[in-house]
């Protein structure tokens, strides 16, 4: 079978070819990292590594690559409210994203590059794109010519004159940018140094790169002129996706992508989860409640990725229902396994439901229709597992459970769900007894027995809890 993708620019499901035989590159928008990730961030790598996962399993080698954008206002407005410098905030926010990111079982990129280390890349394709003749510069100032580029708005299907009418609008006189532009719908390629601000040197005098080229540049320094997939929220397909085909192909005379896909967004009340409407909840702030992060996953992955997703506690409350169905199926092994005398020499699949979780995903990757074929499987599990919970002798044959076992951890795996036995339980250690030692921990920070404190988190960490030490003396853990 063909995995069919939806497309945005051509706006409908296109069978998957890759450029090259057996494998794909990959590019995902990634991170401005200037505060901790919310729930959308969450939604949207949780779904770029699943339709990384589903192509690794039906036999590619992926070369996936995401950035941080390490340099933006955003980040700077941090920085001087917490008095520090735009290094330091950026650091501290990618050491979070990692955090809070393996905990949800998302996998590592293949490389994670970063703004400021591809300034000369940048430079360089400004420079081509002034060849080319579309980029015009102005005071230390460099913009895009939109119009230079017949095919802008073809990802977005927004026409040049509704873009003029649009940006036409937003024009005041009183912005000193807006007055340098030929056209309201032009754009940043480079920005001359503020005062006060990091800047690098170029040949339009000290200044640093605007938000779009970032991803042109890395794309092609990493991975080409041209690449398979394109993905990121839909938020982002204008205009940053927009302007970034607008760059690359204006220097290379080649498409930018050839599939580009984007995630539905993540929505409180109806509106969009964000930063900057405050409506956001954090992974962090999730997980710590404690949650189990594959609750986070489940629930994602029930919707389509096109789909708005919307976040309320009985959508969570419903998931954490699901995930412990599936993850007492996924440890029916580890419990019942040995008495069952599994042999985990054979493997043992269902081939008509791997058929069904296949059609599902080439379908434009239908994570909740693969997800239905993982709950048949978990039920079945979970039918003759209440009877041996009972002292019961099982009703299907030890091979057909090794069989639903074995196929529920295949495909559990393609959608990257999990399941640990918990240690701290297995060694009985329950949740009041774990506040026991955090609180006997506070006591020994306390009386400035950092000796002691120290045995105790490492005590604890090695029954798989993790402390959390946070400002006003406060300790949150998480198994
Ligand atoms: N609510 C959301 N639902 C789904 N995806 C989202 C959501 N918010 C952001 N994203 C995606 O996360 C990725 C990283 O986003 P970025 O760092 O640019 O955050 P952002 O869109 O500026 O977030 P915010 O608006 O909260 O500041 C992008 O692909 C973006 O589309
Ligand atoms: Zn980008």
């Amino acid at each position: 079978m063909v995995i069919k993708l939806y497309n945005t620019q051509t706006r409908q499901k296109e069978d998957f070819q890759s450029l090259e035989t057996g494998t794909v590159k990959m590019y995902c928008c990634g991170v401005t990292v200037y505060d901790y990730c919310h729930l959308g961030h969450a939604r949207s790598y949780i779904v770029w590594d699943t339709v990384r996962r589903y192509l690794e399993y039906a036999g590619y080698q992926v070369n996936y690559i995401q950035n941080f954008t390490d340099i933006d206002d955003k980040i700077l407005n941090r920085a001087k409210l917490e008095g520090t410098t735009m290094e330091i905030v950026s650091e501290k926010y990618i050491q979070a994203y990692f955090e809070d990111i393996r905990r949800l079982n998302i996998k590592d990129a293949d490389n994670y590059p970063r703004v400021t280390e591809h300034i000369p890349q940048i430079i360089q394709l400004i420079q081509e794109l002034e060849k080319q003749g579309v980029a015009y510069s102005v005071d230390g100032d460099v913009y895009y010519s939109v119009n230079q580029f017949p095919e802008y708005g073809k990802l977005s299907g927004r026409q040049q004159e509704q873009l003029q009418a649009g940006a036409g609008g937003r024009v005041s006189l009183s912005d000193p940018e807006a007055m340098k532009k030929k056209d309201p719908s032009d754009f940043a390629l480079w920005k001359a140094a503020k005062l006060g601000e990091p800047a690098w040197e170029s040949p339009w005098g000290n200044g640093r790169p605007g938000w779009h080229i970032e991803c042109s540049a890395m794309v092609k320094s990493l991975l080409g002129n041209t690449i398979d997939i394109h993905s990121g929220g839909g938020d982002l397909i204008f205009p940053h996706h927009e302007n970034e085909i607008a760059q690359s192909e204006a220097a290379t005379h080649q498409p930018l992508s050839r599939y580009w896909m984007h995630n539905g967004m993540v929505r409180v009340s109806g509106e969009k989860m964000s930063k900057s409407l405050g409506n956001f909840t954090t992974i962090r702030g999730l997980l710590d409640t404690p949650l189990d992060p594959m609750v986070v996953r489940l629930f994602v992955l029930q919707a389509h990725y096109r789909k708005p997703l919307d976040f309320t506690d009985e959508a969570i409350a419903s998931a954490e229902n699901s995930w412990n169905t599936i993850k007492e199926a996924l440890l029916f092994n580890h419990e019942y396994g040995e008495k069952l005398g599994f042999d985990l020499q054979k493997n043992l699949i269902d081939q008509d439901a791997i058929e069904r979780f296949k059609t599902s995903m080439d379908d434009d990757i239908n994570t909740p229709e693969g997800l239905a074929v993982v709950f048949e499987l978990a039920k079945e599990l979970k039918r003759d597992r209440n009877i041996l919970v009972h002292g019961g002798t099982p009703e299907t044959s030890p091979e057909t459970l090794q069989k639903y076992w074995q196929t529920l951890v295949e495909l559990a795996t393609v959608l990257g769900l999990e399941a640990q036995p918990e240690k701290s339980q297995a060694l009985g250690l329950s949740d009041a007894e774990i506040e026991a030692f955090v609180q006997q921990r506070l006591e020994a920070k306390k009386a400035k027995n950092y000796g002691e404190s120290d045995r105790i988190r490492d005590h604890l960490k090695q029954l798989g809890i993790t402390l959390i030490d946070q400002p006003g003396n406060q300790t949150i853990w998480h198994r």
